[in-house]
């Protein structure tokens, strides 16, 4: 992908999980047929590379979240201080990483708690207007988490645009925007 576009497409290899090293289906029934480098996925059949997939960056299993965001996540979060509006989105299938990646935890911080983190720095003695909601969209019900949870209910959705996920929290803060979904 060229450059100067928009969106960038990002792939992160996780390594196995113990669920996936205890699993014989897993080592016996599918070898590893691939290989990745900075910026591609190679299928390999045989030994020989048979198809490649392009992506602006792929993460290898060693990279870490703050080392993603600091590439991948933090410039976007820079323009939307200074006016832009982004979004991140990850996407996957089930326990390929969407959480480990987004939200993380109190020891490896994923991209959305890093993003804040950055934009309080950044507004940080400066009169600045920031709106925050943060949504969950759950076979296609769409949920405030700001909200308590017994207080609760489907939020609409009015702009006829509807999404089809089986779990996905979108993170959003306006003032400019930047919405953060997994
Ligand atoms: N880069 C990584 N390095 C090490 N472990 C990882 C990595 N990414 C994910 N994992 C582990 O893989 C497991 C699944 O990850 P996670 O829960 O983030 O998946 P998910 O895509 O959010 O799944 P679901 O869609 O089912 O909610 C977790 O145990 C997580 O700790």
């Amino acid at each position: 992908m060229a450059d100067e576009s928009a969106v960038k497409v990002c792939v992160r290899v996780r390594p196995l999980i113990q669920r996936e090293q205890d699993s014989t289906e897993v080592t016996d029934l599918v070898p590893v047929h691939w290989k990745a480098d900075k910026q591609a996925i190679h299928q390999v059949d045989e030994g020989c590379i048979t198809k490649t997939f392009n992506f602006d960056r792929v993460f290898s299993a060693v990279e870490t979240t703050k080392q993603l965001y600091q590439e991948i996540a933090k410039p976007l979060v820079v323009s939307t201080v200074q006016g832009y509006n982004g979004t991140i989105f990850a996407y996957g299938q089930t326990s390929s990483g969407k959480t480990f990646t987004m939200m993380g935890s109190s020891h490896m911080p994923g991209v959305i708690p890093l993003a804040m983190e950055d934009v309080f720095l950044t507004i940080k003695n400066k009169e600045f207007l920031l709106r925050v909601s943060y949504m969950e969209i759950y076979n296609e019900t769409v949920t405030d988490l700001l909200c308590d949870s017994w207080k609760r209910k489907p939020l609409e959705i009015r702009e006829g645009n509807y999404v089809r996920s089986k779990t996905s929290i979108i993170f959003s803060i306006a003032s400019r925007h930047i919405s953060l979904c997994l």
